[in-house]
């Protein structure tokens, strides 16, 4: 397999390590083969075909961060940019859920290159998670050395307040507990090892410019740090499950990015992810609220204009100590 080259400077991107797979890969309990890591290469080269960008860091923009509506979101604010629809991209899923933008974006954030994933694959929607996490892969292969994933999420912790950002310095993996994982199969080891430590996952020196970011905006008083965990959706969860999460020691809850993330540190991307508490989680039967989508999207809109200052001043401090 010859190395991925920038097409256009001619440097190289990605050079792959050895080939080790099964020549079979077996059917992934969807009734579908898993992409080959030459499926994956063949997205990224076309991906490259078609901007000038080349980006070292990674965004997901989560329903709280303008995956559903276009103004003043992130993804909006990014300058240069080229936009590519994800059903114009050979073998990459589709966004399902209604009224979600499905489109990268690339361009630059305070002069950084990047590339936003606006709008992002969810277990609900029907999509194993290895397809799910198959934008990540993509993004190591042209080039992204830093994902920051963001997503909306239910408070737990009875500290928290809606419109709080959690930056999140650790994860509970409940559907791994369920034998649910992205890395289930065979390993390519050209993406990374077969057995991978997750107690770094959450890059600590991007927590500590986080939250020293958080004091010179002003908005320290926003900003937790917690323990997420991601159930497989669609329902929101009962009393008794929100219960049982918040004895075992989570703070937030929501149905995303810890298979992102177990994808990313396979393939040695550093990781910064931060949830918007769009809710309070309901804990007790004498309460009469119940949680909703549109509540998420609602507490999305109100606080994305901190969202995006805050993110884009992230991806500025992470370029500069990373030297992108
Ligand atoms: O994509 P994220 O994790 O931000 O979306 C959360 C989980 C569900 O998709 C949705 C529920 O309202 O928000
Ligand atoms: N639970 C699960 N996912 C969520 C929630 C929640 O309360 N809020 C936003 N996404």
């Amino acid at each position: 397999m010859a190395p991925i080259t920038d097409s256009v400077n001619g440097s190289k991107i990605y050079t792959p390590v050895k080939q080790s797979l099964p020549e079979v890969d077996p059917d992934d309990g969807y009734g579908a083969k898993r992409y080959s890591y030459e499926t994956l290469v063949e997205i990224a080269n076309f991906l490259l075909s078609r901007v000038s960008i080349r980006p070292c860091i990674g965004v997901i923009c989560g329903s709280g961060m303008g995956s559903y509506w276009k103004q003043g979101s992130l993804a909006e604010t990014i300058t240069d940019a080229e936009c590519i629809p994800y059903e114009d991209i050979p073998n990459f899923p589709v966004s399902t859920v209604e009224g979600h933008h499905g489109k990268l974006v690339f361009g630059r954030l305070d002069g950084i290159p990047v590339v936003a994933m606006q709008g992002r694959f969810h277990y609900y929607e029907g999509y194993p998670l290895w397809k799910c996490c198959l934008p990540v892969r993509v993004m190591k292969l042209i080039g992204v050395k830093t994902l920051i994933a963001t997503n909306a999420a239910g408070g737990l912790n009875p500290n928290y307040k809606i419109g709080d950002l959690m930056i999140m310095k650790d994860h509970i993996n409940m559907m791994g507990f369920a034998g649910n994982n992205p890395l289930l199969g065979p390993n390519d080891e050209r993406f990374g090892p077969r057995f991978i430590p997750m107690n770094k996952a959450y890059n600590y020196e991007y927590r500590q410019i986080a939250k020293q970011l958080a004091k010179e905006l002003n908005i320290e008083n926003l900003v937790r740090e917690g323990v997420y965990t991601c159930l497989g959706g669609p329902n929101f969860e009962t009393v008794a499950e929100l219960n049982m999460l918040k004895m075992v020691g989570v703070d937030a809850v929501g149905m995303s990015t810890v298979h992102e993330v177990i994808i990313a540190r396979h393939c040695d991307m550093k990781v910064f992810a931060l949830s918007l508490i769009t809710n309070e989680c309901v804990t007790r039967y004498d309460q009469d609220d119940e949680a909703n989508h549109e509540e998420v999207l609602d507490v999305g809109r109100m606080r994305q204009d901190i969202l995006r200052k805050y993110v884009t001043r992230l991806v500025a401090k992470f370029a500069e100590v990373e030297n992108y």
